[in-house]
């Protein structure tokens, strides 16, 4: 099968031919129709976080294709049903998080397209316990984004513990804050919006922010974003891929707002001890979203209330899809079409 291996931190990823692989016994083989390209497979191919992944590796999360193969083991899909992959690729099931509803932080997860090999490729392996189930009649070059993006940022607003009809800030407005921004309206909450890029942010309005801000020509966002949502906002979500967007999100808070960090520069950000305190902020990471989290981001989606901007384009402009990235010149999502 053809895919893009990444075989070096500093080279380009190859398109190559590489071996179909074989479903142990509780996974599936996947022929794979579409699969998104999430900024984290853009860190994964130049190694740019503290965990790296060990190349050769074929990236990709946002998969999704039909079942041709399952193991001895598997109940919970069969051949022919339409599924996908994940970041949250396995989890142990039996650990203290496993068992409280929070696979995500299990210590012995797999991770698609980073620890096991992802959607990158025209067959992917899955664990049948965990992969995204994709609901009936839905259009499959749309949903691999909510695979990775919707189930974030969806999974990183609920955690804001805002109510409807509170402001909720989105930070960066890419392939996740885009969709932000939908679920966030589709929530019952008023959305600002700050990214650097005035297409962004157009973006950002045309799915129903009411408040946007160029963190590039502000000379104060949070400011603008206090003064225009009549005191801060309750809850803020950071997607952005840059550390500054992170003190902004926190400075714009309400007093007893919560911000969620859900974007991963390499970076650190410098917090205020005294008025994180004075004001009762929380701060806290958001990772992805469990198996729920999943089924509901994926209910969202296939009821029309989120849908990602996104271009489809071939698995071979893979290297230039990443420069345009780091470049932030693309606007909402883009799919690679594995079907040729
Ligand atoms: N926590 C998680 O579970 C999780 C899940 C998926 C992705 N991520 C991470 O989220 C980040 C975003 O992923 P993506 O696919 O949306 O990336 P993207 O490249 O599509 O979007 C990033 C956005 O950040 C904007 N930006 C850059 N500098 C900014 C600034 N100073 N202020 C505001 N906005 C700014 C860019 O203009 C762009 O719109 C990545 O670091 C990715 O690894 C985390
Ligand atoms: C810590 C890495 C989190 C990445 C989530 C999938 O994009
Ligand atoms: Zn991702
Ligand atoms: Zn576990």
């Amino acid at each position: 099968m053809r895919a893009a291996v990444v075989r070096s931190f500093t080279e380009p990823l190859v398109v190559d031919e590489v071996d179909v692989p074989s479903p142990g016994p509780y996974e599936a083989l996947v022929q794979v129709d579409y699969t998104g390209v999430c900024h984290t497979d853009l860190h994964a191919a130049r190694g740019d976080w503290p965990v790296k992944p060990a190349p050769p590796f074929v990236p990709g999360h946002e998969g999704v294709g039909t079942v041709v193969a399952v193991g001895d083991r598997v109940t919970r899909v069969r051949v022919g049903d339409t599924v996908g992959n994940a970041w949250l690729w396995s989890a142990c099931g039996e650990c203290e998080y496993c068992e409280t509803g929070w696979e995500t932080l299990c210590p012995d997860q797999k991770n698609g397209g980073y620890s096991v090999d992802g959607s990158f490729g025209q067959y992917m392996l899955v664990d049948s316990r965990y992969c995204p189930v994709i609901p009936d009649g839905v259009d499959l070059s749309a949903v691999g984004p909510i695979l990775c993006a919707g189930v974030t940022v969806y999974k990183g607003l609920k955690v804001t513990d805002t109510k409807p009809g509170e402001w909720v800030l989105v930070s960066g407005i890419g392939g996740l804050g885009h969709v932000a921004v939908q679920y966030a309206v589709a929530m019952g909450r008023r959305v600002a919006a700050v990214d650097v890029d005035e297409e962004k942010l157009a973006l950002a309005r045309k799915h129903g922010a009411e408040v946007t801000v160029n963190a590039a020509t502000s000379p104060d966002p949070a400011a603008e974003i206090q003064g225009q949502t009549g005191g801060g906002v309750h809850g803020a979500l950071v997607t952005a891929v840059n550390a500054h967007a992170f003190p902004q999100a926190v400075g714009a808070l309400r007093r007893g707002g919560t911000v969620s960090l859900v974007g991963l520069p390499p970076e650190r950000f410098p917090l205020d001890i005294f008025t994180t305190v004075l004001f009762g902020l929380t701060v806290r990471g958001s990772i992805v979203g469990t198996r729920k989290d999943m089924a509901e981001a994926l209910d969202f989606f296939a009821r029309g209330k989120v849908c990602p901007t996104y271009t489809v384009r071939p698995l071979d402009d893979v290297n230039a899809i990443f420069s345009e990235m780091e470049e932030g010149r693309i606007d909402g999502r883009v799919v690679m079409d594995m079907r040729s």
